[in-house]
């Protein structure tokens, strides 16, 4: 089935903060688009984490939308080089992945979304000296939403599917650099995440399950410059 253009995204209760608009941002091309916004950029309750919202244009066969345009998130002031574009499918429903990051100089900025099924998707602050250190955000990244979700520098990245045969297709700002892969323990205690699933269920790879608690992982992201080029 085509998800729906004209459908309100599921998790919009759990977006605050405020758009472009509201903030004061309407970039030029914004304001030209006939029917709205061709991007909205919304910040979560850790700033540096936004969801970004790529217009839907519907009509009677589906819709068109652009699922990046560098000028367009240029202009909402997010200059991020990407280098790599990822693919993963997971099978069944409660699957988890994460938390990783890479280590500099290796570290990623990812740009996350979904074209089959639906995640829950969470960011877990890892810069030293952060007011949100340790904290983390989540939203629901769908086919239907159509949301993209930008996890930054200095974050843990995880998600766990919503839906049997979800697909996710993200960006990464640096290339895979498998000895500077890193990761956080999904459930651990002190990071505090519903991950909406019973911890029971969850399918994890075997490395996933052996992943250090944050309190045992070396640090190696200061805030607030958490980026490295
Ligand atoms: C991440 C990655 C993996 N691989 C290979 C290594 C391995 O053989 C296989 C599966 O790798 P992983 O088990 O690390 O895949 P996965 O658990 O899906 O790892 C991913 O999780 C999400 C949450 C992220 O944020 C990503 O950056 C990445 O860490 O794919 C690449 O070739 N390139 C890559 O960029």
């Amino acid at each position: 089935m085509v998800p729906s253009p004209l459908k309100e995204p599921e998790n919009l209760i759990q977006i605050r903060g405020k758009t472009c608009l509201e903030a004061g941002l309407a970039t030029k091309r914004d304001r030209e688009t006939r029917n709205g916004f061709m991007l909205e950029v919304i910040e979560l309750d850790i700033p540096e984490v936004k969801i970004l919202r790529p217009k839907r244009h519907g009509d009677s066969r589906g819709f068109f939308s652009e699922t990046y345009n560098k000028a367009l998130l240029s202009e909402a002031g997010i200059d991020i080089d990407f280098v790599q574009d990822n693919h993963a499918y997971s099978a069944e429903k409660g699957t988890v992945r994460g938390l990783h990051y890479q280590t500099p100089p290796f570290a990623q900025d990812k740009l996350v979304r979904v074209v089959r099924g639906a995640i829950l998707d969470i960011a877990v602050d890892l810069r030293q000296g952060s007011p949100t250190y340790g904290k983390h955000v989540s939203s629901v990244i769908s086919a239907v939403n159509g949301d993209q979700i930008l996890v930054p520098i200095g974050f843990a990245h995880g998600l766990v599917t919503l839906e049997a045969h979800t697909e996710v297709l993200y960006k990464v700002s640096h290339y895979y650099a498998p000895e500077h892969d890193r990761g956080i323990v999904w459930n651990d205690p002190d990071l505090d995440i519903d991950w909406r699933i019973p911890e029971a269920d969850a399918i994890l790879s075997q490395k996933d399950q052996k992943l250090p608690r944050l309190a045992d992982a070396a640090s190696c992201f200061t805030y607030p410059e958490a980026r490295e080029r």
